[in-house]
C-alpha cells in the first residue's frame, strides 16, 4: 500500500509537486501518468526516500516515510528509469551485491531464474559497462525482483526494452501484484500501461488530477473507446495533434 497525503515538493522557490493525496490499493499494478514535467519522478523519488518531501505525510508498505525511512528502504525497490549499473560490476555481481546487501540466503536459484527469463543468462559475466541500454534496464529490474519487495517503484520500465523484453516484463509485473507486491509504474506508454494497470493516478502540474481504479477513469474519461489516452487528453485538457489533423483534413475534404 502507497499512501500519500497533501505532498508537497519544492526545489527552491519552484514548486514541483502541489499537495498531491493519493492511496494505492495493496497488491495493486498502479500507473503513474502525466505529461512531461507533472512531477512524477520527483514523488517516486520521494516515495523511495531519495528526496524529502517538503510538506505532507507519505507511507509506504506500512512505514513512515519521515519517522522510519530506513524500514521504507527495505522494504521498496526502485529502478530508476536510467538504472545506475557498477561499470566495474558483472551482471552476477550485481545479483551478488544485492543479496549481500539485503542479507539474503539461497537466492541463487532464484537469480539464474531471473536472468533466463529475462535473456540475460549468456550476459552473466558480462561486465555492466559492456551492456545495451536495454540490457542494463533489465539487470537492474532483476536486482528488484530478487528482494522481493513489498512495492515496487519502476519509473519508465519499458524504456530500451524490444516487444519481447516488454512483454516478459509485463507478465513479470502481473506475476509480482499476484505474490502480493503493490507495483507503480511511471510510463508515457499509455497503451502498455493500459493493460497492465488496475488503478491509476494521473498527475499534471504538481497536482493529482485523478486516483482511482483504471475502469472508473475508462467510465467517466474514455469516452466511446475507454482508453487511457482519451483519460489523459481529457483530464490533462491537452489537444489530441493528430486526432484534430485528421478531423480537419476530413473535414476539409468534405468540403470540396
Ligand atoms: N533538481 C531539480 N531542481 C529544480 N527543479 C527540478 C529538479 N528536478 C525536477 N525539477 C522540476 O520539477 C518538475 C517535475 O519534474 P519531474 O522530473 O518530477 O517530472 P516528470 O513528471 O517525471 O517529467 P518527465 O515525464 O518529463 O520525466 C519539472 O518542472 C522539473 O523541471
Amino acid at each position: 500500500m502507497i499512501e500519500v497525503e497533501a505532498f508537497v515538493k519544492r526545489y527552491g522557490d519552484f514548486v514541483a509537486v502541489a499537495g498531491a493525496s493519493f492511496a494505492v490499493p495493496a497488491g495493486s499494478v498502479a500507473a503513474l501518468v502525466g505529461p512531461n514535467g507533472a512531477g512524477k519522478t520527483t514523488t517516486i523519488r520521494t516515495l523511495c526516500g531519495i528526496l524529502r518531501p517538503t510538506a505532507g505525510r507519505l507511507s509506504v508498505a506500512g512505514a513512515d516515510l519521515t519517522s522510519d525511512p530506513l524500514l521504507v528502504k527495505q522494504r521498496t525497490a526502485y529502478v530508476p528509469d536510467d538504472p545506475p549499473l557498477f561499470d566495474t560490476l558483472t551482471v552476477w555481481e550485481h545479483l551478488q551485491f544485492i543479496a549481500s546487501a539485503y542479507r539474503l540466503a539461497d537466492w541463487q536459484r532464484d537469480g539464474d531464474g531471473l536472468l533466463s527469463r529475462f535473456s540475460l543468462s549468456d550476459k552473466k559475466n558480462t561486465l555492466a559497462s559492456e551492456l545495451s541500454r536495454g540490457m542494463r534496464q533489465k539487470v537492474a529490474i532483476a536486482c528488484a525482483y530478487l528482494r522481493s519487495p513489498d512495492v515496487l517503484l519502476l519509473d519508465e520500465p519499458m524504456t530500451g526494452l524490444d516487444p519481447p523484453s516488454i512483454r516478459i516484463l509485463k507478465d513479470s509485473i502481473r506475476e509480482q501484484s499476484r505474490r502480493g507486491a503493490t507495483v507503480l509504474v511511471s510510463s508515457h506508454l499509455l497503451s502498455l500501461v493500459d493493460d497492465l494497470c488496475d488503478f491509476l493516478v494521473l498527475i499534471c502540474q504538481g497536482s493529482v488530477l485523478f486516483s482511482g481504479p483504471l475502469d472508473e477513469a475508462r467510465t467517466q474519461f474514455g469516452g466511446a473507446s475507454r482508453s487511457l489516452e482519451e483519460v489523459f487528453f481529457r483530464l490533462t485538457g491537452q489537444a489530441e495533434p493528430e486526432a484534430n489533423d485528421v478531423t480537419n483534413g476530413e473535414r476539409a475534404n468534405r468540403d470540396d
